[in-house]
């Protein structure tokens, strides 16, 4: 037979399947491409949320955004931005309430940059006041209402959708702050334990955690269905107990024990909590002027404030402010409230992660942990001063005092062992978002933790594209190896025909 013949039964003309080829891949690489684009979460659409966390010691502005399709999602929401309100906290303004709502205006200018301009009049904005509220409305409450007023005015008066400015309970700033850490954990939608909560702030200290035992007394019980999950949590704040507050009672009773009513000489307290060398004038009024102590009075008004640098004084002084001798359950924390065994890891945040991170000390045992804060607090503060001279006097004054006040609240307080001390983790952030009570408060003021499980698509997102991906490859591979498998049996047919 000739070769015109062959040509003519060879149905792999050279042109046609280039032709086919190039078709499917055009047509696989528009198909990845469709599935790519079609399928492409919407980043441009953003939500924000705007909470302002009004402490005893200062007022902070968060700024919080999330992909508007995914609200019911853990761990969508991010912080997006915090601003810090200058000066001091809004319990200080109870002589000037207008002062209050005015000293907001820098950060709330910069939250009306932060966020987009068309999403202003949907974003809504909470102000929750904590500690230095409470103890506030307890000392003057025509005062405290006045200072909420003012903040309230202020909030109103930007284009955000206003939505309250309170003074939270104590169990919402611990069960919020509990709620944050696990939302941005991501441990609320695993079948994985949860982490505890401890939050140390200036005015009071918050502990929440999911118990082994039975919760004895109704007020430190609270129940979440979160996801589809039952959480049945301990919680409890203790007001008057913040590093501020507690360093006032403190140095309250040694003045107690020190100072006699009658006496007209400059006097000296001397101080295991301070460093040696360190001396300062104090007034008296500065220390007893909070409705956790009893008001004493004194024929000075002025004091020496002395350093004496001893770590274990100093933490026999610090006991005395915790009163463990009347519990009217199993078992109790301090000043007879109730407190199930501490179970489980815990995220220790705000003045608890300020201080031990300062000094170090938030990787170490407890034993190594007592041993480097004896060190520190037995150096001399012009020592201190020199090694740290861009730390604020105040609170470089303060970090052993601090310091010690925490291991005795860990370790007397809570009953936090050397053996479960490891499991306390001090932590400033998860992810970029604070640890705090501001997320968790948003996050169920606008409903964004369902009851239930919300349905999941069949596949995620990234897995759809993969397969998609895959299966066009697999498909292209099996055309090239038809193509190659007949080319080889056309030539072969060629070769025995001659
Ligand atoms: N060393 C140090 N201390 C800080 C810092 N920020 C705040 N503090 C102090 O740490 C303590 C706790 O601060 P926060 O957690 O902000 O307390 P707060 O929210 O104002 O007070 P509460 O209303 O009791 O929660 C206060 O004594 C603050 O003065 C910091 O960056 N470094
Ligand atoms: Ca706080």
């Amino acid at each position: 037979m000739d070769e015109q013949g062959v040509k003519v039964k060879n149905p792999w003309h050279r042109p046609v399947v280039i032709f086919l080829a190039a078709v499917i891949i055009v047509g696989i690489i528009i198909m990845v491409a469709i599935s790519v684009v079609q399928n492409k979460p919407l980043h441009q659409k953003y939500k924000y949320g705007i909470v302002l966390d009004a402490g005893s010691s200062h007022t902070s502005v968060f700024i919080y955004e999330w992909p508007a399709e995914k609200e019911n999602n853990t761990g969508m929401v991010r912080q997006k931005h915090t601003c810090n309100v200058q000066g001091k906290g809004i319990s200080s303004y109870s002589a000037n309430p207008q002062g209050a709502g005015a000293s907001l205006q820098e950060c709330m200018e910069e939250a009306k940059q932060k966020i987009p301009a068309h999403r202003h009049p949907e974003t809504p904005v909470y102000l929750g006041a904590t500690a230095g509220m409470r103890l506030l409305r307890m000392e003057n409450e025509e005062a405290s209402d006045k200072v909420l007023d003012s903040v309230a005015h202020s909030l109103k008066s930007y284009p955000f959708s206003y939505q309250g400015a309170r003074i939270i309970s104590g169990q919402e700033e611990g069960a919020f702050g509990w709620i944050t850490v696990n939302y941005l954990s991501k441990n609320l939608r695993k079948p994985t334990g949860t982490l505890g909560a401890l939050d140390l702030g200036g005015a009071s200290t918050q502990i929440t955690f999911v118990p082994q035992q039975n919760i004895e007394s109704y007020d430190n019980s609270i129940d979440f269905r979160l996801y589809g999950n039952d959480y049945h949590l301990y919680t409890h704040s203790f007001l008057c107990y913040g590093k501020d507050q507690a360093l006032k009672l403190s140095m309250g009773k040694k003045l107690e024990s020190t100072l006699k009513a009658d006496e007209t000489d400059p006097i000296e307290l001397r101080d295991p909590c301070f460093h040696p060398g360190y001396n300062f004038t104090r007034t008296v009024p500065n220390v007893f002027n909070t409705p956790c102590m009893k008001e004493m009075k004194l024929a000075n008004e002025t004091f020496f404030h002395v350093g004496l640098g001893n770590w274990s004084q100093c933490q026999q002084s610090i006991r005395k402010v915790f009163n463990t001798i009347n519990c009217p359950y199993s078992r109790c924390s301090f000043n007879g409230v109730f407190q199930p065994s501490v179970y489980g890891d815990f995220g220790a945040f705000s003045a608890f992660f300020f201080v031990m991170d300062f000094l170090n000390l938030t990787s170490d045992t407890l034993a190594t942990t007592k041993q480097k804060l004896a060190a520190y607090c037995s150096t001399p503060w012009k020592k201190i001063v020199e090694n740290h001279p861009n730390i604020k006097e105040k609170y470089l004054s303060e970090y052993c005092f601090s310091a010690t006040y925490i291991l005795t609240l860990l370790e007397d307080g809570y009953k936090f062992t050397s053996n479960n001390w490891k499991d306390i983790r001090f932590i400033k952030k998860i992810g970029d978002s604070d640890a705090g009570w501001t997320l968790g408060y948003m996050l169920n003021l606008t409903n964004m933790i369902p009851a239930e499980a919300p349905d999941t698509p069949l596949m995620p997102y990234g897995g759809y594209v993969t397969f998609m991906f895959l299966f066009s490859l697999l498909i292209l591979v099996l055309l090239l190896l038809v193509y190659f498998y007949f080319r080889r049996s056309t030539r072969t047919g060629q070769k025995d025909i001659i």
